[in-house]
């Protein structure tokens, strides 16, 4: 079973995977955030890098879907490569900072690469609004998301909304988190596995 949590940047995601996977026994898989070689960069100058950290995101994505299918366990994965694509590296497009010969590059990467890759059983969106990822970004405190501008976090929510409000591709379930904090309090964690125990009861009858 292929279980993914997706959301923006501070959504709450790897809290969720990590109590999810304890919980359910599954095995989390997380993004490479912390030996990450471009992230850093890309946050000081983003049109300079843009196309070197979407393809290196594209490529550690993909080598954790070719484990997933060789795996053979249940998995939770903590963003999906189609997040990669359909929200960060189109945002970053809209924005001007992935030019056009960059973006059709990495599209055409990225299709090429995907042509065969299933989608994940279960869907979880974690939908935030921007004071909740905003307060969520500044607690955990990593210098290099200081730089994070409220105008990129809203172009990323406005795709991860029209990229939910589309999805079709398998399960999906939305949680609204604005209020609420599964990491401290038990019956929002309690709340959230109701909503799946349902979702997962569906896939197998
Ligand atoms: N495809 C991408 N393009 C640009 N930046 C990305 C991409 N994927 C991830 N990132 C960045 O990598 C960093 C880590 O991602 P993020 O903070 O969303 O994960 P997280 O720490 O798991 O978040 P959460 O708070 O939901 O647990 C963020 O700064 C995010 O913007």
């Amino acid at each position: 079973m292929h279980i993914a949590v997706a959301g923006n940047i501070g959504s709450g995601k790897t809290t969720l995977t990590k109590k999810l996977a304890k919980h359910y026994h599954w095995t989390p898989q997380f993004e490479s955030v912390d030996d990450n070689p471009y992230l850093s960069d890309f946050y000081a100058d983003m049109s300079q890098w843009s196309f070197h950290l979407q393809v290196y995101f594209l490529s550690k994505r993909y080598e954790q879907i070719l484990d997933i299918r060789e795996g053979g366990k249940s998995i939770i994965q903590d963003r999906t490569i189609y997040e990669d694509a359909y929200i960060f590296a189109r945002s970053l497009h809209e924005g001007g900072n992935l030019n056009e010969r960059d973006y059709a590059n990495y599209m055409d990467l990225f299709q090429a690469m995907t042509r065969y890759i299933q989608a994940p059983d279960l869907l979880i969106y974690l939908k935030a609004d921007i004071p909740k990822l905003v307060d969520q970004i500044t607690k955990r405190g990593r210098d290099y998301e200081n730089s994070i501008r409220i105008d990129y976090l809203q172009s990323l929510n406005n795709y991860y909304n029209s990229w939910i409000d589309n999805y079709d591709a398998g399960r999906l379930l939305v949680i609204d988190v604005n209020e609420m904090d599964y990491e401290n309090r038990v019956e929002d964690f309690a709340q959230v596995v109701d909503k799946i125990d349902v979702e997962l009861n569906g896939l197998f009858s």
